[in-house]
C-alpha cells in the first residue's frame, strides 16, 4: 500500500464472514442492489441473474439472456457453454426506469425491463447480430444524457479465455458509449489491456475504468476542458476488476489477485513473456505462488479520486482459500443497532471444473450420464492394421491392446475376427486378459469390440472372439451410399434396410449387450436415407451409432452438420450414442472428429498415430490433446485418457507395425517439442494465486503432459553390470510383461548388447524386444549370415537358415551390395515369390555402437491374395518386418525374415517351402 500510516486496513478472519452458497451456479460476478436497496442481483456461471430474497435467504431466479436454454443451462458452470447460456458480467440499475441493464460477455449489451424476465438486445442489428461480442463487460448509465457506457475486455479473446489475454498481452479491449437516441455506438477508446470495470464520477464528468492486465485505474473525461482524453488515475500492484463510486468519496476497487513480479515484468518486457511461456509451468506455478504467500491477501481497495489508497480490505486465516477472486467490493450501510457501517464482500469463485480430475462415467452401452464425457473408440488394431504392410502378430496385438488400456480408451477395436482365424484368436485373447483386467486408479476395463460386415459368419465370429470380455461389443457396418449400394453390394437401399436391421437383430440375439452399427460411407450417404435406417437398427437394438466418413471426404463443417443433422432427425437418436469416424484422405480427420464432438458425437474412433486404411484415420493424440488443450473452444468436452501414457503407445505402435511416423508428426513426431514457439509449454502460466485456478483449463502441450519425459525420470540406466531385476524391472516400466520363457531369450540378447555397447537405452530395449519377443511364427530363423562388399568386386553373401523342420540350409548370392547379396541368398533357400517393396534402417541410438532398427514391407505372389471387404477386390496383402543388431547386415536379415514369415504364416505356404 503506498502510504500505510493513511490508510485504514480493514482485516478479515476466519469467522467473520458468512458464505452465502448460489443456486447451483458459479461465478458470481457484477454484484449490485436496487434502487430500493433489495438485492442484492449477481449474474452467474449459466446466464442467469439472480436476486437474493433477504427475508426468505434464498436466491431467485430474476432474468436471462437465452430463455430458450434456460432449462438445459440452469446450473451449468461449465465455460465450454458460455457463448449458448449467455454470461451476464456487468450489471447497472437504471434508477429512473427500474431497468436493469446487463453486459453479457457474449450476447453483448441488453436491458431487462422492471416487469421482465428476459433481457432483450440493446443495440443496433449491425452490432448485435451478425456480430456477436467475445467479451462485453462493464457497464455504466450516464443519466444526464441517457447515454450508456460499456467495456468489451477483447475482440479477440472469448471470456472463458480471459488467462490469454493476460499471458498473451493482448490489447485490443475497447470502451464504447451506446446512444439510445441516435441508436448509434461509438468507440471513445481503443487499444486496451483487458479493459474491465466501469464506474462514473458522481458529477458525471468522467469515467473511471480499470484496465486489468497492466494493473491501472484509467480516467476518461467525459466533460471539462479534458473531455474525451484518457489519464492513468493509479497503477495497482493488484489486477484490479470491478469499479464502485463509495459514498464516502473515492472509489472501490475488486481485486483479482497480486501482479506478482513474474507477472509484471512478463507483461512490461516481450522477451520476459516468451521465456516464461517456455518455463516448465510447474516452476511459473510455483515461483508465482510463493510471491503470492508473502503477507495478508489484499481483496479490495478504497481509493480517493485522486488514486490514493484510503482502505484496504484483507483478508487472513483460512478463509483465505474461498477467497479465489473478488470482482468486488461494495460498502453499504447495515441495519444494525450501533449504526455502524458494515461491510459486504462478495466473492467470485472461479469454476473449478478444468481442474478437478474428472471421473469417468459408469460404462452404460447407449447411455453416457455426463454430458461433456466423450469416449474414445480405437481402432488401431483393427482399422490401423489395415494399413499397408501393418499386419501385427497376436503376441504384438495383445502388448498393445494392454498399453491402450493404461492410456485408458474405453473401447479398443481389437480386429475383425472374420478376417482370418490368426485375428479371432488375438480379438479372443485380447477380450480375456485385457477385458476382464482393471487398469488404473478408478479400475477401468476397457469393452473390447470386433469388427463385422452385416452378415451371420462374420457376426458369430466376432461375438465367438469377444464374447469373453467383461464388456463386449460387436460391431457391424453396411455401406449406404448409393455408389457403395449400387457397385459394391448391389443391393437396394430396402435390401440394405433389412439387412442392417435382421443383423443388428441378430448380433444382439448372440446375447450380446452392445452393439454398434456403421453405416458405410455415411458422410456420402443420403440424409433422410441415413435418418431411416439408423431408426430402424436402432429399433433393432444398436447401441452406438456410427458415423463414418469412409473415404475422408468431408470438409470439417459439412461432417459437423451431417452429425448435427442425424441428432436432429433420427427418430429414438436419444436413446443410442452417436460416434464419428474420420478417415485422412483429405487431411482432415481431426479436424472433421473434433466438428463431430461439437455437434453432439460422443465416441470418436481414432487409431495411435493416426494409422489406418490409405491416409489413414483421425489420430487419438490428436483429437485427445486438443480436446484436453482447448477445452473453452469445445465445450468443455473431456475424455478419460491418460495422456501421460501417449508417447510410450505411439512409440509402441510404431514399432510394432512397423509404421514410424515423420518427425514432424502432431504430438508424437520427433520435432514436436523442438519448434520454436514451443507448444509444448503449457499456456497455464499461473500469473496470480486468483488466476491459478484454471490451469487444466488453459494448458496447451508440455511434454510432461504426454509422458515424454518419462525416460529420464526412471533414473534406471541399464549397463552390462545390469542383472535380471534391473532390466526385468525397465521392461515393466516400459509397460512391457513378458513370460519368464521369453525373459531368458530376451536377456541373452540384452547381454550381447550390453557387452558391446556403455549404456542400453529404452529405445534400444524396445528395439530388442521386438526383434526377440514379437515376431511372427518362427517358420525360418537365422543361423549366421557373413558377407564381403567394397568396391573391387560384386558384393557375396552366405546365409546359413534353420528350416520348420529344423533342417539348416545354406545358399551363396551375390548382389549390389550385401544386403541384396544376403537377400537373395534368403530368397533362394526360401523359394517363395516375393517383392520387396520397402526397406528402411534407422539407428536407434546414437553413436558407433548403435542398434540398427531394419523395416521391410514385402508383397507376395497372387496366392496371398486378400478380398477387400469395402471393395470386395483382390488386393496383394503386404507384410511388414523388423529387425535389430548392431550389425546392419544381420538387423536386415532378421527384418526380411520377419517379413516373410508373416508372410508364410497367412499363406499357409510353409509346405511347399520347406520342400526346398
Ligand atoms: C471401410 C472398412 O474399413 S471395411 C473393413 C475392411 N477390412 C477388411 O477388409 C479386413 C480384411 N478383409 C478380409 O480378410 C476379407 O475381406 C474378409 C475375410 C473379411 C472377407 O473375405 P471373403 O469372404 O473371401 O470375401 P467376400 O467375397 O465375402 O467379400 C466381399 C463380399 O462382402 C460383401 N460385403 C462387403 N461389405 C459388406 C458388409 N458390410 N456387409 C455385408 N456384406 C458386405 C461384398 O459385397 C462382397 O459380396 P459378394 O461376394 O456377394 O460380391
Ligand atoms: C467399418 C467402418 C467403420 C470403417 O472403417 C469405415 O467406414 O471407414
Amino acid at each position: 500500500l503506498d502510504s500505510r500510516s493513511d490508510v485504514r486496513l480493514l482485516e478479515i478472519g476466519d469467522g467473520d464472514l458468512e458464505l452465502v452458497p448460489l443456486d447451483g451456479a458459479a461465478g458470481p460476478e457484477s454484484i449490485i442492489f436496487g434502487g430500493g436497496g433489495e438485492g442484492p442481483f449477481t449474474g452467474v456461471s449459466d446466464g442467469r441473474v439472480l436476486r437474493w430474497r433477504a427475508a426468505e435467504r434464498r436466491w431467485e431466479e430474476h432474468s436471462c439472456s437465452a430463455p430458450e436454454m434456460l432449462d438445459s443451462c440452469r446450473g451449468s458452470q461449465d465455460p465450454g457453454r458460455e457463448h449458448e447460456c449467455g454470461r451476464p458480467l456487468g450489471l447497472k440499475f437504471n434508477s429512473e426506469t427500474g431497468e436493469l441493464y446487463v453486459a453479457d460477455a457474449y450476447h453483448g449489451l441488453r436491458v431487462v425491463g422492471p416487469e421482465d424476465n428476459v433481457s432483450r438486445p440493446l443495440l443496433p442489428p449491425e452490432w448485435q447480430g451478425s456480430r456477436s461480442f467475445s467479451f462485453a463487460n462493464g457497464v455504466e448509465i450516464d443519466y444526464e444524457t441517457g447515454a450508456i457506457y460499456f467495456t468489451e475486455t477483447s475482440t479477440r479473446f472469448r471470456r472463458r479465455e480471459f488467462l490469454n489475454i493476460v499471458i498473451s498481452g493482448d490489447n485490443t479491449g475497447r470502451l464504447l458509449k451506446y446512444d439510445p437516441k441516435s441508436s448509434k455506438v461509438e468507440v471513445l477508446v481503443d487499444g486496451l489491456s483487458f479493459a474491465n470495470g466501469l464506474a462514473m464520477s458522481r458529477d458525471g464528468t468522467y469515467l473511471l475504468l480499470a484496465e486489468t492486465t497492466t494493473g491501472k485505474i484509467l480516467r476518461y473525461w467525459i466533460k471539462t476542458p479534458k473531455a474525451s482524453t484518457l489519464e492513468e488515475v493509479v497503477q495497482l500492484s493488484w489486477f484490479p476488476d470491478n469499479i464502485r463510486m463509495s459514498p464516502r468519496g473515492g472509489f472501490w476497487v475488486g481485486l483479482h489477485a497480486k501482479r506478482g513480479k513474474i507477472a509484471e515484468w512478463s507483461i512490461s518486457y516481450p522477451w520476459l513473456r516468451r521465456l516464461i511461456l517456455k518455463l516448465p509451468m510447474r516452476h511459473v506455478q510455483r515461483a508465482s505462488w510463493l510471491l503470492n504467500r508473502l503477507g495478508r491477501q489484499v481483496i479490495a481497495l478504497r481509493l480517493s479520486e485522486e488514486g490514493k489508497t484510503i482502505e484496504a480490505v484483507s483478508v487472513h486465516g483460512a478463509i483465505q482459500k474461498v477467497f479465489k477472486s473478488v470482482c468486488v467490493a461494495i460498502r453499504i450501510k447495515a441495519n444494525i443497532p450501533n449504526n455502524n457501517w458494515h461491510y459486504k464482500i462478495y466473492t467470485v469463485y472461479p469454476s473449478m471444473k478444468g481442474e478437478q480430475p474428472r471421473r469417468r462415467p459408469e460404462y452404460v452401452p447407449n447411455r453416457i450420464d455426463d454430458p461433456n464425457y466423450v469416449r474414445i473408440f480405437d481402432t488401431t488394431l483393427r482399422d490401423g492394421e489395415q494399413s499397408p504392410g501393418a499386419t501385427m502378430t497376436s503376441a504384438e496385438k495383445l502388448v498393445v491392446a494392454r498399453q491402450l488400456a493404461r492410456l485408458g480408451v474405453d473401447i479398443i477395436e481389437a480386429g475383425f475376427p472374420a478376417s482370418s482365424p490368426d485375428d479371432l484368436d488375438a480379438v479372443r485373447s485380447i477380450a480375456i486378459e485385457v477385458g476382464n483386467t482393471p487398469v488404473g486408479e478408478d479400475g477401468h476395463v476397457p469393452v473390447i469390440c470386433g469388427l463385422s460386415r452385416c452378415n451371420k459368419k462374420d457376426i458369430d465370429a466376432a461375438w465367438e472372439a469377444v464374447r469373453h470380455a467383461r464388456r463386449p461389443r460387436i460391431h457391424t457396418f453396411i455401406a449406404t451410399s448409393e455408389i457403395h449400394m449400387q457397385h459394391k453390394l448391389r443391393k437396394t437401399p430396402e435390401q440394405v434396410v433389412a439387412i442392417a436391421r435382421e443383423m443388428v437383430a441378430y448380433a444382439r440375439s448372440l446375447g450380446c449387450p452392445d452393439v454398434e452399427f456403421s453405416p458405410e460411407d455415411a458422410g456420402r450417404s443420403n440424409r433422410e436415407f441415413l435418418y431411416h435406417i439408423l431408426e430402424e437398427v436402432i429399433k433393432a437394438g444398436a447401441t452406438t451409432l456410427n458415423i463414418p466418413d469412409t473415404v475422408g471426404y468431408n470438409f470439417p463443417h459439412e461432417f459437423g452438420h451431417l452429425i448435427a443433422d442425424i441428432k436432429a432427425n433420427t427418430p429414438g437418436i436419444e436413446n443410442a450414442i452417436i460416434s464419428t469416424h474420420c478417415q485422412n484422405d483429405l487431411g482432415l480427420a481431426t479436424a472433421n472428429t473434433l466438428e463431430g464432438a461439437l455437434a453432439g458425437a460422443r465416441q470418436l474412433e481414432v487409431t495411435i498415430n493416426g494409422i489406418g486404411e490409405r491416409a489413414g484415420n483421425a489420430s487419438l493424440e490428436e483429437v485427445v490433446m486438443a480436446i484436453k488443450c482447448r477445452k473453452e473452444l469445445i465445450d468443455g468436452l473431456y475424455t478419460g485418457i491418460n495422456s501421460q501414457h501417449i508417447t510410450l503407445t505411439s512409440k509402441m505402435v510404431q514399432e510394432h507395425s512397423g509404421l514410424h511416423v515423420q518427425p514432424h508428426k502432431a504430438i508424437v513426431g520427433a520435432n514436436a517439442f523442438a519448434h520454436e514457439s514451443g507448444i509444448h509449454q503449457g499456456c497455464s502460466v499461473t500469473l496470480q494465486d486468483g488466476m491459478l485456478k484454471y490451469k487444466g483449463t488453459y494448458e496447451i502441450i508440455s511434454p510432461d503432459d504426454i509422458g515424454l519425459t518419462r525416460a529420464n525420470e526412471f533414473g534406471i540406466v541399464l549397463g552390462k553390470l545390469s542383472g535380471r531385476h534391473a532390466v526385468r524391472s525397465k521392461l515393466v516400466e516400459l509397460g512391457y510383461e513378458i513370460s519368464d520363457k521369453e525373459f531368458e531369450d530376451f536377456f541373452k540378447r540384452y547381454k550381447e548388447v550390453a557387452e558391446k555397447k556403455k549404456r542400453v537405452t529404452d529405445e534400444d530395449i524396445e528395439a530388442l524386444l521386438s526383434d526377440e519377443i514379437f515376431q511372427p511364427k518362427v517358420i525360418w530363423s537365422l543361423a549366421d549370415v557373413q558377407a564381403t562388399c567394397g568396391t573391387l568386386g560384386l558384393s557375396t553373401a552366405t546365409v546359413k537358415l534353420i528350416g520348420p523342420d529344423g533342417e539348416e540350409k545354406i545358399a551363396c548370392s551375390v548382389g549390389t551390395g550385401p544386403v541384396d547379396a544376403a537377400y537373395k541368398a534368403v530368397d533362394q533357400i526360401i523359394q517363395i515369390p516375393t517383392v520387396l517393396r520397402e526397406y528402411g534402417m534407422t539407428s536407434v541410438t546414437e553413436g558407433i555402437d548403435a542398434i540398427a532398427t531394419t523395416r521391410v514391407v514385402v508383397t507376395g505372389d497372387v496366392s496371398n491374395n486378400s478380398k477387400h471387404a469395402l471393395t470386395g477386390h483382390s488386393f496383394n496383402r503386404s507384410f511388414s518386418g523388423s529387425g535389430a543388431s548392431m550389425d546392419v547386415v544381420v538387423s536386415s536379415v532378421r527384418a526380411y525374415l520377419s517379413a516373410l514369415n508373416k508372410m508364410c504364416s497367412f499363406a499357409g505356404a510353409v509346405k511347399a517351402s520347406s520342400e526346398v
